[in-house]
C-alpha cells in the first residue's frame, strides 16, 4: 500500500498539540511514520505546523514549552526573510524555533571581514575562557584557538558593527559586550559548550555582576574554512558552515532567567585552512553595571 501523503486535520491538530507540549519534532515524525506516512511528507507536515504555529506568524502557541522546561517566548530576532538594520539588509537562510537558532546571510560586508582580520592579526593573544570555579578568564585546553577584544564603540569601524549587530539581535547596544575576535588554526576548535554562564559553577557569579546573564549570541564567519570548523550543536543535529560574512544567531535566556540547554554548540575542528570569526555576548542589563541589591534579583 502507498505511504500516506496528505494530512488530515486530526493528525494536524494532533503535531500541534504534542509540539505545543514539547515532544521533540523527530518523535513525530517517526510516529507518524509507524503509522504510515511518507518520511519526507511527515518531515515537511511537522516542519510545516512548527512554522505556522511559531511566533514568527500566528503565535498559536507562543509559549509553548521545552522537554527540558524552558519556556519558549517571542524570540527576540526579528521575524521575516529579510532584517533590515539602519545600514543594511541581512537575510535569514534558516530558523529552528526550539531551541531559537538562526542563520543569517550577509551580517557583513567581504570589506568588513578583511578589515576586521587586519585590525586583529597584529593584536592576537591566546584565547581565554571563563574559569567555572574562579569566574577568571584563563587559558583552557578546551580552546585551541587565539583572541582579541574590541571595547564597545571603540572606534567608527567598530561603532557601526556594534550597531547593527544589537539592532540584528534586538538588543540595546550598551547590553552587549565588546566584540571578540577568535582565530582558529588547522586542528583548532572550541568544545562544547554553553555561552550563558551556568548558575552550577561557583565562577559564574563573578562573571554575571557586571551585566547580569548572557542572553543571546551571534557568531559572525569572517572567512570560508576549507574543511572542517562548522559551529557544531550536538543535542539539536545543526552544524553551520562557515560563510564569510554570514553568522548564526542563538538565544537562551528568557524573562523568568530560564536557561536554554539546547543551545550547546562549539566549533568542530577546522581540518584543512584557518577559520577567523568575531562574537557578539549580550547581556540582561548595561554592560559594565555592577549588580546591586535593587537589581540582584533578576540574575538569581
Ligand atoms: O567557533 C565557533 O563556531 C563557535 C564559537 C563560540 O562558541 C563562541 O564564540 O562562543
Ligand atoms: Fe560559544
Amino acid at each position: 500500500m502507498n505511504a500516506i501523503t496528505h494530512l488530515p486535520s486530526e493528525w494536524h491538530n494532533w503535531i500541534r498539540e504534542n509540539l505545543a507540549r514539547g515532544c521533540a519534532p523527530q518523535s513525530l515524525i517517526e510516529d507518524m511514520v509507524r503509522n504510515r506516512f511518507d518520511p519526507v511528507f511527515a518531515r515537511a507536515a511537522v516542519n510545516g505546523v512548527m512554522t505556522n504555529s511559531s511566533p514568527f506568524s500566528t503565535p498559536a502557541e507562543p509559549h509553548a514549552k521545552a522537554a527540558t522546561g524552558f519556556i519558549y517566548e517571542q524570540p527576540r530576532l526579528p521575524a521575516g526573510n529579510i532584517i533590515r538594520t539602519s545600514d543594511r539588509e541581512v537575510r535569514v537562510a534558516m530558523r529552528t524555533n526550539r531551541p531559537v537558532i538562526a542563520v543569517l546571510d550577509g551580517v557583513l560586508s567581504h570589506d568588513e571581514c578583511d578589515e576586521m582580520i587586519r585590525r586583529s592579526a597584529d593584536k592576537m593573544h591566546r584565547s581565554t575562557t571563563v574559569d567555572p570555579l574562579t569566574g577568571k578568564h584563563e587559558v583552557i585546553a578546551d580552546r585551541s584557538s587565539e583572541g582579541t577584544f574590541f571595547a564597545l564603540n571603540a572606534d567608527p569601524f567598530i561603532a557601526r558593527i556594534d550597531q547593527r549587530v544589537a539592532e540584528i539581535m534586538s538588543w540595546p547596544t550598551d547590553h552587549g559586550e565588546g566584540l571578540q575576535v577568535l582565530h582558529y588554526g588547522t586542528g583548532g576548535e572550541y568544545k562544547p559548550h554553553f555561552d550563558y554562564f551556568p548558575p552550577e559553577d561557583p565562577g559564574s557569579h563573578v562573571q554575571m555582576t557586571i551585566g547580569g546573564q548572557r542572553v543571546s549570541t551571534l557568531v559572525m564567519y569572517l572567512n570560508d574554512v576549507e574543511e572542517g570548523g562548522t559551529t557544531i550543536f550536538p543535542d539539536v543535529g545543526l552544524e553551520v558552515v562557515p560563510k564569510k560574512g554570514s553568522a548564526v544567531y542563538f538565544e537562551y535566556t528568557n524573562s523568568k532567567n530560564q536557561l536554554d540547554r539546547l543551545t550547546l554548540h562549539g566549533g568542530s575542528p577546522v581540518t584543512r585552512g584557518e577559520k577567523w570569526i568575531v562574537t557578539k555576548w549580550m547581556r540582561q542589563r548595561r554592560y559594565g553595571e555592577m549588580t546591586t541589591p535593587a537589581n540582584a534579583e533578576m540574575t538569581k
